[in-house]
């Protein structure tokens, strides 16, 4: 069980009370020795995680949208202190992608349970990524969902903005260098994932992306038309919600330990929901560099079941 922690806040992420927020945070961890730190304007959760680590402090507890959750993360890479994720922003991009729960109730639940898992996370430019990096498309997307649209319509900013990027959507020559290899191809949206939620369509060619694996996941969107690009987009949404890999010509995928990637013309790149500027980059898997906490999961559903039918008979066969 953890007995003490510090606890970054961020009081302006997402639509709800933070006072409140806290209030809740606070009550469901009593039996934690929290000690709370708010972020400001001027020093960010990056600044306050670094403070923490300096301070040898047991584990890092991260509250607020995904700026301040993956900023908190990348001050703990490569330091093994845990990090406890409470989503309270607008897509929880962050929480959805390491499956922690996202209401606050759940949240604290599982950094109660105190179970912790060493992920993968990446560096893309030198610097930190945990979940992905968007190149094209979802650049431009993330771009056009600013701070007003997403105070007012919340989750559905980023679907008009994807919208909006879509009638824009051109495609571009990309070179892809793995360790083994080079891809010459021409594309709409790469999206080089370590992890990503469901909604992040554009990385869901290999449907169901492992988190401890060691390696990335490229996908690749190449629809010849707007037309095509709708199609592939819904067709993606469908692999990630079925977990069958995508079929289409036009959608691609492959695993690496690393890419490197040059476009023409440049393009936007977005690491982890943050505009880092464009092509080309270079993206390497850092295994096992971030330590969360995480559910106790539900042992899986059994694959077999046959006790309890009448008559029962099994033999073994030689
Ligand atoms: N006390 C504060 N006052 C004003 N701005 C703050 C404060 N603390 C942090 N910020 C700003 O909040 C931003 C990070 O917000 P975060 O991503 O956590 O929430 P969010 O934007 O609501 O999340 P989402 O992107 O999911 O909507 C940073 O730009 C940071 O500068």
């Amino acid at each position: 069980m953890l007995r003490s922690a510090r606890l970054i806040f961020n009081p302006i992420a997402g639509q709800s009370d933070p006072d409140l927020d806290l209030e809740q945070i606070r009550s469901l961890l009593a039996d934690i020795d929290l000690e709370i730190v708010q972020t400001t304007l001027e020093v960010g959760a990056d600044e306050l995680a670094r403070q923490a680590v300096e301070h040898g402090v047991d584990a890092v507890i991260a509250s607020g949208g995904d700026g301040t959750l993956s900023a908190a993360a990348n001050a703990l890479i490569g330091t093994n202190i845990p990090l406890g994720i409470i989503a309270r922003g607008t897509a929880n991009a962050f929480a959805n992608a390491l499956g922690i729960p996202t209401t606050i109730e759940g949240a604290c639940e599982t950094i109660l349970q105190g179970q912790i898992k060493t992920v993968d996370v990446a560096s893309c430019n030198n610097q930190p990524m945990v979940l992905l990096a968007g190149i094209g498309f979802e650049a431009e997307a993330v771009e056009l969902a600013d701070r007003e649209a997403k105070n007012r319509f919340g989750m559905l900013a980023y679907v008009m903005a994807g919208f909006q990027a879509l009638r824009n959507m051109k495609r571009f020559e990309s070179h892809i260098e793995t360790e083994d290899r080079i891809i010459s191809v021409e594309a709409c949206a790469l999206t080089v994932a370590n992890a990503a939620p469901p909604t992040s369509v554009l990385a869901q060619g290999p449907a169901g992306l492992v988190i401890d694996d060691g390696l990335l996941d490229l996908t690749i969107v190449a629809p010849a038309n707007k037309a095509g690009a709708i199609a592939a987009t819904y067709h993606l949404f469908q692999s990630a919600l079925s977990g069958n890999p995508t079929d289409r010509d036009d959608i691609g995928y492959l695993r690496a330990k690393q890419f490197k990637i040059t476009t023409e013309p440049p393009q936007k790149v977005v690491v982890d929901g943050e505009m880092i500027g464009t092509t080309p980059i270079n993206i390497q898997c850092i295994p096992a560099g971030l330590t969360i906490f995480v559910p106790i999961l539900e042992e899986a559903a059994p694959s077999e079941k046959l006790e309890g039918l009448p008559h029962l008979v099994i033999e073994t066969k030689d």
